[in-house]
C-alpha cells in the first residue's frame, strides 16, 4: 500500500494557505502602514546680495520633518544679472528692479499652495558693509528699494539686512558642516573659508582656543545636542576685488603715468582711472596727491614679485595676542580639514589646481608658469570667459595663496587639508543655507528623537517574527495533534 504523506491532508494544506495569507497580510500592513506618506515639501528662499553680484537660492525640505531629522536641499538657484545691490547707490529703484526676474522665477519653482508660507530673506555682505560706512543714507535706499521689490511677491518677506562678518563667517561654517552631516552625527567639524569680493572668512573650531583672549571672535553652538565653540573672523576689504584694488594703490602711491605690475600677464595694457581705483573705503587713505586722471596699467608677469606685492597689503608687524593670523587679528592654531568656496573655488578651478593632492610647491610652480604666459596667449586660450576675470586670475591665484599661507598660517602640509570646493551633495557652499537653517529654527539644541527601528528594521522584524510563528504553530500541529502525526507503516 502506497504510503500517504502526512504534509498532503487537507488539514494542512488550508493551514498552510491561512498561515501564508496572513504573512502576506501583515508584512503589507506592516510596509503601508509604517511608509511615509507621500512627501509634501516646503520652502524657503534666501538672495545672497554681495558685492559683486546676487545669488537667489530656494531650499526644499520634507514637510513634517523640519524640525529634526529631514534634510535640507538647494532646489534652484538664480543669478541676478548685473552687479551687486551697493552698485546701486546712486539709482536705488534699479537695485530692486534687479531682483524681479530671479523672483518671477521663484514664484513658478515653488508650489503655489506654499507660496504665502514660504519664507523670504535677504542678506547683504561686505559691499552694503562698505557702501554703509562710505555713505550711510545711500546704503538705507538701496534697501528701502529692496525691501519693496521684495514685498511685491507672494512669499512671507522677512526682511532685508546687513549680515555682520561673524554671521557670514559662522553661517558658511554651519553650512557646510550641515550638509556633509557632520553635526547630527557629532563627528569632528569642519573648517570654512570664504573669499568674496570685498571681504573674506575663516572660521573653525579649535581645541585651543581660549575665548577669553579674543572674545569677539567667538561664536557658539548648541547643535543636535553638541556644543561648538567656534573661531570666526571676517576681514572687511581683503576680498579680492578690494585686495586688488589696495595693490594697485601701493603701486600708484606716487601718482604715475604707468605700472608694470607683476601681478597681471606680460603684453596685458589697459588704461585706467584713478578715481576708479580710489573709489573704497578700503584705499581712500592712500589716495596720491596730484593723481593724474588716468594711469596706464601694464603687466610684468612674475609670480615671486607679485607675491611681494600682495604681502604688502597685509600688516604682519603688529599682533597684541599670543599668536596672529594679520592686521593684529588673533588667530589660534590651525585645526582639522577645511572647505574652501565661492571665490577660492572659482579661481583655483580655472587654475586647475583645486586637487587636494596637488602639493603647495606644485600650485606655486604652476601659478608662476600662468602668470608668465603671454596676454594674448592667454586670450587666444580662453575666448569664451569674461576679459575681466582672465585677466585677474593670476593676481587672484598668487593672492589666495599669499593669504592662506603667510595670512593664516597654513604650511605645505597643512595645505593639503584644504579642499576647494563649489557645492556639497549638489547645494552650493556658502553662507545662506546656515542662515535660513538658524533663521527658520531647523537645527535644533538637543539630538532629535529617533524612532527605535528605522522603517526597513521594522519591516524586518515583522515578517521574522510572522514567519517564526507560523513555523512554531506548524511545528505544535505536528507534535501535538495525532492527525498530523506520520501514520505506522502497515505491512
Ligand atoms: N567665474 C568666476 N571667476 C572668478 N571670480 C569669480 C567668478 N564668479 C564669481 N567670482 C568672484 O567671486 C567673488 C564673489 O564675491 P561676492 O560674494 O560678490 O562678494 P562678498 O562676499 O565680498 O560680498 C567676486 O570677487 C567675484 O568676482
Ligand atoms: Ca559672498
Amino acid at each position: 500500500m502506497k504510503e500517504k504523506n502526512p504534509w498532503h491532508t487537507p488539514a494542512t494544506i488550508i493551514i498552510t494557505v491561512i498561515g501564508v495569507i496572513a504573512i502576506v497580510a501583515l508584512v503589507t500592513v506592516a510596509v503601508l502602514q509604517n511608509r511615509p506618506v507621500l512627501q509634501k515639501y516646503k520652502y524657503g528662499i534666501v538672495l545672497d546680495a554681495g558685492s559683486s553680484h546676487t545669488a537667489l537660492y530656494i531650499y526644499e525640505w520634507p514637510a513634517e520633518k523640519d524640525n529634526n531629522t529631514g534634510r535640507v536641499e538647494q532646489k534652484y538657484s538664480c543669478k541676478v544679472k548685473g552687479k551687486g545691490i551697493s552698485s546701486y547707490a546712486n539709482t536705488p529703484e534699479k537695485a530692486g528692479e534687479s531682483l524681479n526676474e530671479c523672483m518671477q522665477e521663484s514664484v513658478k519653482q515653488v508650489p503655489k499652495e506654499r507660496h504665502h508660507e514660504t519664507p523670504l530673506y535677504l542678506g547683504a555682505t561686505a559691499g552694503m558693509r562698505l557702501l554703509n560706512l562710505e555713505n550711510s543714507l545711500a546704503s538705507d535706499k538701496v534697501f528701502q528699494a529692496v525691501e519693496k521689490a521684495l514685498q511685491g511677491f507672494p512669499f512671507s518677506f522677512q526682511g532685508a539686512r546687513i549680515l555682520s562678518g561673524q554671521e557670514e563667517g559662522a553661517f558658511g561654517w554651519v553650512t557646510v558642516n550641515y550638509l556633509d552631516d557632520r553635526l547630527k552625527q557629532g563627528l569632528e567639524t569642519t573648517g570654512a573659508l570664504d573669499l568674496g569680493g570685498a571681504s573674506t572668512q575663516i572660521s573653525f573650531v579649535s581645541d585651543n582656543y581660549d575665548i577669553s583672549e579674543s572674545p569677539s571672535n567667538s561664536v557658539t553652538f548648541r547643535l543636535y545636542g553638541n556644543d561648538y565653540n567656534l573661531y570666526t573672523h571676517s576681514f572687511l576689504c581683503y576680498g579680492k576685488d578690494q585686495a586688488l584694488l589696495m595693490a594697485l594703490a601701493h603701486q600708484t602711491k606716487s601718482g604715475p603715468k604707468t605700472i608694470v605690475d607683476p601681478c597681471f600677464h606680460p603684453g596685458y595694457l589697459e588704461q585706467k582711472q584713478y578715481s576708479v581705483l580710489y573709489d573704497s573705503p578700503c584705499v581712500s587713505a592712500r589716495k596720491p596727491q596730484n593723481p593724474t586722471t588716468t594711469f596706464s596699467h601694464t603687466g610684468a608677469g612674475n609670480f615671486t614679485q607679485c607675491q611681494d606685492v600682495v604681502k604688502k597689503v597685509f600688516n604682519f608687524t603688529s599682533c597684541q595676542y599670543s599668536r596672529c593670523s594679520f592686521n593684529d587679528v588673533f588667530q589660534p592654531p590651525l585645526q582639522g580639514t577645511y572647505g574652501a568656496f565661492s571665490a577660492y573655488y572659482f579661481v583655483m578651478d580655472f587654475l586647475n589646481l583645486t586637487d587636494a593632492s596637488t602639493p603647495l610647491e606644485t600650485v606655486k610652480q604652476k601659478l608662476a608658469s600662468y602668470c608668465a604666459t603671454p596676454w594674448n596667449q592667454i586670450v587666444q586660450q580662453h575666448p569664451t570667459i569674461k576679459v575681466k576675470y582672465l585677466s585677474e586670475y593670476c593676481f587672484s591665484g598668487t593672492y589666495i595663496v599669499t593669504l592662506l599661507t603667510e595670512g593664516y598660517n597654513f604650511t605645505s602640509e597643512s595645505y593639503a587639508n584644504i579642499n576647494f570646493i563649489k557645492e556639497i551633495k549638489g547645494s552650493d557652499a556658502g553662507w545662506t543655507l546656515g542662515y535660513m537653517l538658524n533663521l527658520t529654527n531647523m537645527i535644533p539644541a538637543e539630538a532629535p528623537d529617533l524612532p527605535p527601528l528605522p522603517h526597513a528594521g521594522y519591516v524586518s522584524v515583522v515578517t521574522i517574527t510572522a514567519l517564526l510563528l507560523f513555523v512554531l504553530v506548524i511545528l505544535s500541529l505536528f507534535c501535538f495533534c495525532p492527525g498530523f502525526k506520520k501514520q505506522p507503516h502497515i505491512v
